[in-house]
């Protein structure tokens, strides 16, 4: 194979071409965001339920039950957990949390609890309500004391940190709440229970981090970190839509005091606390230099309900609340003002707003959904850029899309051999977002089914290379390709706590892997240029891919070789380049996948390489090269 580049760029590589698709699936609660207590507030849950506890669990005869306070924390939360220490109760007694299958418990950390309590009857009690973390034999790694009174019979918030005094190896771990014999024969109410870790950029309320030291496991934020993403959809994706119109994300239930939040029955099985609310989002993306990609709830709902046109107006109205929450002015906007009296004065950045998720599955009442929605939400902010969720072009749409957003899962197959998918579109002002794409299953007839059926647990050499052959395709249309991103991005792999695989990173309570997946993501995206610099074509329908890069200083050549023989290539380069450049590869075995017991199976290589004006480069079987070429 010969690749001849040419010299004068055909156009711009946009800021924002990589970047991530989030939504609360396999990872938002007890993932992304650093709670570490599940089921904290008993939102959604059904008193007297034996599921109401669910994470929770009796610590040496403490008699708990969740009940529908007569006297509710607040109206967000009418459920409390209802403590009885049996008289005649001796040692520590009370009732424990497992965290999100498990709880890290580390040395070097802080730990944040809190809880609210009150007495139903006064009574003449004053003693200590002792918190810890400990190993499920009752090993304490951490304890401190909460003074509690018998006559507090209102609600308070009491608090104390936690630091152990080792770092076990093992995540099983429990959040304890125990009083000693003294209470004996009490009861009191609990409500919002909290627990947090250390925080990226120790944001209140934050995203899970690592720590500083090398010795601990980088987590979720600095793995997505290391892919320098430009944007992040959110909040979904399916999580986005409601099973119903009733229980669809709604902005303003995300936002303000965890207290005041009432979390909802999302749409991956199981409930959201919303304390990953809309703006944790939106601090996180400023932290991470992320542009927002904000989904609006645009009328349908995954039940197959699509909302009467002359039922959409309270909808349209919470979407411009919703924008003005992010970028109103709080003088004339009282979304923006809440968000002034939450603490942020001034807006954060928006340029995209999607209107709804895969409404190409009700593309009929798109067309007056979009209609309804799109046609409101420009005339209110002609500024901002609104992304249509139908497929291009059908149904027709009123006004016209700027913006699609295509979602694709397929196999290795498919995206080896649709690196041009783009190629053909017509160039008629129209900009696509691949919002979603993956390798899910090698069973081109049954892409979402078992794994005996196909299906990838975790992504695999041969289908995230599959993935660069496709990603390609991005660069060579980047002109009318804008953005991309990989979905899902998150999965804890604990057993029952995902929904959805491949994933692209995976974690369990201490530690978080980088799938192969993963690496070509930040292959192309650490190494995306600015520049397009149009070459030789591939064969379409061959196994040989590339994309030309370049910024001010450096060519970037990323080169996919799908099949399973090297792959002779050889490069005219359209200037003199200085001798030394560096080629990094991910290559392996096509079956092969980074896993939780092998997590660095598949890792990419750089090394050094000589070049010339026109050199030779061997690609290896199944692999991504990307080579990195000063400019003299
Ligand atoms: N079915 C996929 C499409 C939807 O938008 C996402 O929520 C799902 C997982 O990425």
């Amino acid at each position: 194979t010969t690749v001849v580049v040419n010299g004068t760029a055909s156009h711009a590589i946009p800021s924002t071409l990589y970047g991530q698709m989030f939504e609360d699936i396999n990872g938002g609660d007890g993932g992304l965001y650093a709670e570490l207590l599940q089921n904290r507030a008993f939102q959604q849950v059904t008193p007297g339920d034996a599921t109401a506890l669910y994470a929770w669990a009796a610590v040496n005869g403490g008699n708990i039950t969740v009940i529908a306070d007569s006297d509710p924390v607040s109206s967000a939360l009418p459920n409390s957990l209802q403590l009885t220490i049996p008289s005649g109760a001796s040692g520590s007694v009370g009732f424990g949390n497992e965290g999100y299958y498990g709880i890290n418990v580390n040395s070097s950390w802080t730990y944040n609890a809190s809880f609210y309590y009150r007495f139903p009857e006064a009574s003449d009690f004053s003693g200590d309500a002792t918190v810890a973390l400990q190993s499920a034999s009752g090993e304490v790694y951490a304890s401190a004391q909460i003074p509690i009174s018998g006559s507090q019979t209102t609600w308070t918030q009491v608090y104390a940190q936690l630091t152990p005094s080792t770092s076990p190896s093992s995540t099983a771990n429990n959040f304890t709440v125990t009083f000693n014999s003294s209470a004996a024969g009490n009861t009191i109410n609990f409500a919002m229970f909290s627990l947090f870790p250390p925080t990226f950029k120790n944001r209140a309320n934050g995203m899970r981090i690592d720590v500083a030291e090398a010795r601990y496991i980088a987590l979720l934020t600095l793995q997505i970190l290391l892919m320098r993403p430009s944007f992040f959809r959110l909040p979904g994706g399916n999580n986005l839509e409601g099973q119903s119109a009733a229980t669809r994300w709604i902005w303003n239930n995300t936002v303000g005091a965890l207290v005041d939040r009432p979390g909802r029955v999302g749409d991956w099985g199981y409930i959201n606390t919303d304390g990953l609310g809309l703006l944790e989002y939106l601090y996180w993306c400023e932290d991470m230099e992320m542009e927002p990609f904000m989904a609006v709830w645009a009328g349908y709902s995954l039940d197959g309900t699509s909302l009467p046109e002359d039922e959409l107006a309270p909808y349209i109205q919470a979407a411009i609340d919703q924008i003005n929450f992010v970028i109103g002015d709080p003088s004339d906007s009282s979304a923006a003002a809440l968000r002034a009296s939450l603490g942020r004065e001034e807006p954060f950045s928006l340029t995209y707003v999607e209107v709804g998720n895969e409404d190409f599955f009700a593309s009929e009442s798109y067309i007056y959904r979009w209609r309804d929605f799109a046609g409101n939400l420009t005339a209110a902010f002609p500024q901002l850029k609104f992304i249509a969720t139908a497929y291009p072009f059908n149904p027709i749409l009123d006004p016209t899309p700027q913006q699609y957003d295509n979602h694709v899962y397929q196999t290795p197959d498919w995206f080896a051999e649709n690196s041009f998918y783009y190629d053909d579109f017509e160039r008629n002002g129209t900009y696509y977002f691949q919002g979603e794409y993956a390798v899910t299953s090698t069973n081109a007839s049954d892409l979402y089914g078992t794994t005996a059926d196909g299906r990838l647990m975790y992504p695999t050499i041969q289908g995230s290379i599959g993935e660069a052959a496709y990603m390609t395709g991005f660069e060579r249309n980047a002109d009318i390709v804008f953005a991309a991103s990989y979905a899902p991005l998150l999965m804890n792999v604990a057993d029952g706590a995902y929904q959805w695989t491949p994933n692209l990173v995976e974690f369990d309570a201490a530690n978080a892997y980088k799938s192969t997946s993963f690496y070509v993501q930040q292959l192309f995206s650490l190494n995306r240029g600015t520049e397009y610099l149009p070459s030789t074509l591939p064969d379409p329908s061959g196994t040989v891919f590339w994309s030309v890069t370049s910024d001010s200083s450096t060519l970037a050549i990323k080169l996919v070789n799908y099949a399973n023989t090297t792959e002779d290539v050889t490069f005219q380069l359209p200037f003199a380049v200085s001798s030394s450049a560096t080629v990094t590869v991910l290559t392996g075995d096509p079956t092969a996948s980074n896993t939780p017991t092998n997590p660095n199976l598949v890792t990419p290589t750089t090394t050094a390489v000589t070049i010339a004006q026109a050199f030779n480069y061997t690609a290896p079987a199944y692999s991504l090269s990307v080579l990195n070429i000063e400019l003299s």
